[in-house]
């Protein structure tokens, strides 16, 4: 009987706690990825996560066409369109200041030390972060485009370098 999944041969469906998502493992080479791998029947698999794997992702965390998830922490700054957050009702700080800030966070993530997603509760100026930084998902022209840019250039998993909009200073991480 061929595999329920749709998934290749030796490919299962796993769930990760941490970012409540579904991904993808080789038991074989214990290969991890948040997209099904090539070869999979994504209509079979689609079908299949609609009645095992449906949670806050949407049915099956399988983005809807041109859809991907990020996580971010931002930080403002004086010139930023809105400078107050729920961390400051008033933001005084430089750019520069806000990018040296940034890059202080931008090591500790990096370095392993802590997840974006774990920083960004208490670090972000976002209201986001009370979500860890998850922005959900969001397609083209929905946030600004500076931002956009850098989220979609991103695979799965990658963390952008520091990214300039309106809003002030952000790390970016993908997760779909
Ligand atoms: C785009 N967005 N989503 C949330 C959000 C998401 C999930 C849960 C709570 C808030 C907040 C925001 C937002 O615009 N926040 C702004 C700051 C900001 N500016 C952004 C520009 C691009 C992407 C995210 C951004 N966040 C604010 O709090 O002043």
């Amino acid at each position: 009987m061929s595999d329920p999944t749709g998934l290749p041969e030796g490919w299962e469906v796993r769930h990760s706690n941490s970012k409540n998502l579904p991904y993808y493992f080789s038991a074989a080479t214990k290969e991890s990825r948040w997209e099904p791998p090539a070869g999979t029947d994504t209509e079979k698999l689609k079908v299949y996560m609609a009645t095992n794997h449906s949670g806050p992702a949407g049915i099956a965390g399988l983005p809807a066409e041109g859809k991907i998830r990020c996580a971010h922490l931002l930080v403002k700054h004086r010139d930023s369109r809105r400078p107050s957050s729920w961390r400051e009702s008033v933001i005084t700080r430089s750019k520069e200041e806000a990018i040296e800030i940034l890059r202080g966070h931008e090591q500790r993530i990096k370095s392993g030390e802590v997840r974006l997603g774990d920083l960004a509760v208490s670090e972000s100026d976002c209201s986001s972060a009370r979500k860890k930084g998850d922005l959900g998902f969001f397609g083209h022209g929905e946030m600004q485009k500076e931002f956009e840019d850098a989220a979609f250039a991103l695979k799965p998993g990658e963390i952008s370098p520091i990214v300039e909009s309106a809003s002030g200073v952000h790390l970016i991480e993908r997760y779909v």
